[in-house]
């Protein structure tokens, strides 16, 4: 499970289910989609970045490869815009799956027109400093949840959520299993009626 064509399409499952799936954990607090209808499904490409700077992210894009998802500890900041519109734009042309930045980001606007799916804490228009340090492809944590390279990352309306690499087929198999079991509870609560 290392290749973002074994990891399901994004939106094929709703981030809630999988969290459900995974005993309700996994869910990245504070994590928001910065347009409605952002989706993003596919393996990490994991940064730790020095707050508020984005030299460390532009070096990921070195070596990023199509369907990867660019996923980002800027330890929580909210006062420097790690990425924008140029940044965005960058992560369209390479394929990337979509940006997941626990910092913030700004030229919202773009980043809906473009269609480049990024979820972060925060907006802010100030810009990033791009000194470094930062570090690529070690194990980091968003919102409190620990990623590592390659593990699943998926975000929808709902927020974020990650599942470890080697869960991904247990943790899709019982989400299916939930989704089943909440068609049948839809399809109860459509036969109810008013009593009295
Ligand atoms: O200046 C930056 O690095 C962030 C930004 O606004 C962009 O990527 O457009
Ligand atoms: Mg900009």
């Amino acid at each position: 499970m290392d290749s973002p064509a074994d990891y399901p399409a994004p939106a094929a499952l709703p981030v809630a289910t999988v969290s459900d799936a995974m005993d309700r954990f996994g869910v990245a607090a504070g994590i928001r989609p910065l347009w409605p209808g952002a989706v993003l499904s596919g393996p990490a490409c994991t940064v730790w970045t020095r707050p508020g700077d984005n030299q460390g992210l532009h070096a990921a894009f070195e070596t990023i490869r199509r369907g990867e998802v660019l996923v980002v500890n800027g330890g929580g900041d909210e006062t420097r815009a790690l990425i924008g519109e140029l940044v965005a734009q960058k992560a369209k042309a390479l394929a990337v799956g979509g940006i997941v930045l626990d910092g913030a980001a700004r030229d919202v606007t773009e980043l809906a027109a473009l269609g480049v799916p990024v979820f972060a804490r925060a907006v802010t228009p100030a810009g990033p400093w791009k000194t470094g340090p930062y570090r690529i492809g070690g194990t980091i944590a968003i919102g409190g949840v620990p990623v590592r390279q390659g593990d699943w990352v998926l975000g929808d309306d709902d927020g974020v959520a990650v599942v470890p690499a080697e869960r991904v087929g247990d943790v899709v198999r019982a989400a299916h299993r939930l989704l089943e079991g909440e068609a049948e509870r839809r399809a109860a609560n459509q036969r109810l009626v008013p009593r009295g």
